[in-house]
């Protein structure tokens, strides 16, 4: 399966993004890839009072229905990273979708992990502040493979992973905004170590540069391969960037090394 990866500097103007989103996909359609995968956040990035203003009903919203369309008229998958879900007058949720070729929406995932951390002199962010976290995973099929979908700082909590492999994934999508500062230090290691140890693909879009000021995103989206090879990278900037996913090298990889048949789970499943 021919995948494009889409890297954006998503801003206000949703408008905007969404052309910059169409002219990308309309890209990969012409390269013959099946699907595209968006970065979180990939149709509003502003300041927080600002968010829920534009959450928008799934499916019925503008974005949704927008990517529904460009899905159907290519005949594609398109894997939106996220977007601001309408909860209520104070929350909102941020929400995956894989919407599937005949433009239908077959899997939603609400992010589970919120990212509220602060590094002292760096940075401070409070996603819940503004966003409710989801309660449960979700995976969809695709003519690949079984898929897990998650977004952004999930990819630090690895029993989500461990529990898609377990449920048959093959596929990891690990949308982001990643911060600048935190990127340079752990993206690309535990992108590796999720691929690596779940011996999966891992598919991570990403969101480059300045969104809101003040705040910058690392980029550096990836496909890796379930040998934990970085197969595909995008350079600095916009764009897209295309990896072809081989069924056969997750046979080998799990073949070669059974890691996921040799756990003893009776040994540890006790600690917490
Ligand atoms: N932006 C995020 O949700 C996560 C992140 O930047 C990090 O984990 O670091």
């Amino acid at each position: 399966m021919k995948v494009g990866v889409i890297q954006l500097n998503t801003k206000w103007d949703k408008k905007e993004n969404l052309d910059t989103i169409k002219k990308y996909v309309e890209e990969a359609a012409a390269e013959k890839a099946e699907l595209v995968s968006l970065p979180e956040y990939c149709n509003f990035m502003g300041e927080e009072k600002d968010k829920n203003k534009n959450a928008e009903e799934i499916p019925n919203g503008e974005t949704t229905q927008e990517l529904m369309k460009l899905a159907k008229q290519h005949e594609m998958y398109i894997h939106v990273g996220s977007i601001l879900e309408k909860k209520d007058e104070e929350k909102s949720y941020n929400t995956s979708l894989m919407i599937d070729p005949k433009g239908e929406l077959v899997a939603k995932y609400q992010k589970i992990h919120l990212f509220d951390i602060e590094i002292q002199g760096v940075s401070k962010y409070m996603e819940s502040n503004t966003i409710e976290n989801g309660q449960k995973p979700q995976m969809v099929e695709l003519p690949f493979g079984k898929a897990g979908l998650s977004i952004c700082y999930d990819l630090r909590f690895p029993e989500l992973y461990r529990g898609y492999a377990l449920d048959g994934a093959d596929i990891l999508f690990i949308p982001a905004a990643f911060t600048r500062y935190t990127g340079m230090l752990h993206w690309e290691p535990l992108l590796r170590a999720r691929a690596i140890e779940n011996q999966c693909y891992v598919i991570a879009a990403g969101q480059f540069g300045t969104n809101v000021p003040g705040k910058a995103c690392y980029g550096n989206s990836m496909v890796i391969d379930p040998w934990g090879t970085v197969v595909s990278r995008a350079s600095e900037g916009v764009g897209i960037t295309y990896a072809n996913l081989d069924k056969k090298l997750i046979e080998s990889a799990r073949e070669s090394i059974p890691s996921l048949k040799n756990r003893k789970p009776e040994y540890y499943d006790s600690l917490q």
